[in-house]
């Protein structure tokens, strides 16, 4: 099993090429593999499914699959047992919106990373006890954006983030310039409304802009 230190360096060798996380709410498995295909198209080497909707274990199975060069992560993992069926259907590495003792014990034991998600400098050190390096930072523009993760930077000299919640193509090269920044997460390179009128090359272009930036 790897040690928490080993799934940091996972976690930060998974976005060395690319430092974006799409973030995908799949209402449709049809669109699951044409929507992989748009993003990788647009230069997207990793990808988070959420279990925001019922289809989302199947889709990171379907893509673990089909489309094994892609690195899938799965999102809004809110308990032990999402984790634990999350890891059982191929996910690469796990999201979570925020950190419970339950989660954070999960991440340490389980196979695969956990990236959990933090708001505050409280929340941020309950994960540092256990070993934790690398964070979600969510809801991130809301939470303090570019100025938090800056303020950061001070007391928690080797903790990194993925700003999450609020990242649009305007304030994605000031979050990506901060050196505490290891990848942006966020929706709006495969919006729900391109998704669901098939737009992919809409899409790649979106992804396209996001990469350029990164
Ligand atoms: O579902 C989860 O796991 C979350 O924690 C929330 C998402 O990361 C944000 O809602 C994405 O925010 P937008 O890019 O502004 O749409």
């Amino acid at each position: 099993m790897m040690s928490l230190p080993e799934k940091t360096r996972l976690l930060d060798s998974l976005f060395a090429d690319c430092r974006l996380l799409p973030l995908l709410n799949i209402e449709r498995l049809a669109d699951v593999l044409p929507l992989a295909d748009a993003l990788s198209a647009g230069g997207v080497t990793t990808l988070e499914i959420t279990l925001r909707t019922p289809l989302g274990i199947d889709a990171i199975a379907l893509l673990r699959a089909e489309r094994p060069a892609l690195t899938i992560g799965a999102g809004t993992v809110l308990d032990a047992s999402q984790f634990a069926a999350v890891q059982a259907a191929g996910a690469a590495f796990v999201v979570t919106p925020g950190c419970t003792e339950e989660l954070l014990e999960a991440g340490r034991d389980g196979l695969i990373p956990l990236l959990p998600g933090i708001a505050t400098a409280s929340e941020l050190m309950q994960g540092y006890r256990l070993g934790y390096r690398r964070f979600k930072l969510f809801p991130a523009e809301i939470a303090g954006g570019v100025g938090l993760i800056k303020a950061f930077a001070g007391p928690f000299r080797d903790a990194a983030f993925c700003p999450t919640g609020g990242v649009t193509a305007d304030n994605l090269g000031a979050y990506l310039a901060q050196p505490n920044v290891m990848a942006v997460g966020g929706s709006w390179i495969a919006p729900p409304q391109l998704i669901a009128a098939e737009r992919w090359q809409d899409i790649t272009a979106l992804a396209k802009a996001a990469v350029a930036a990164g």
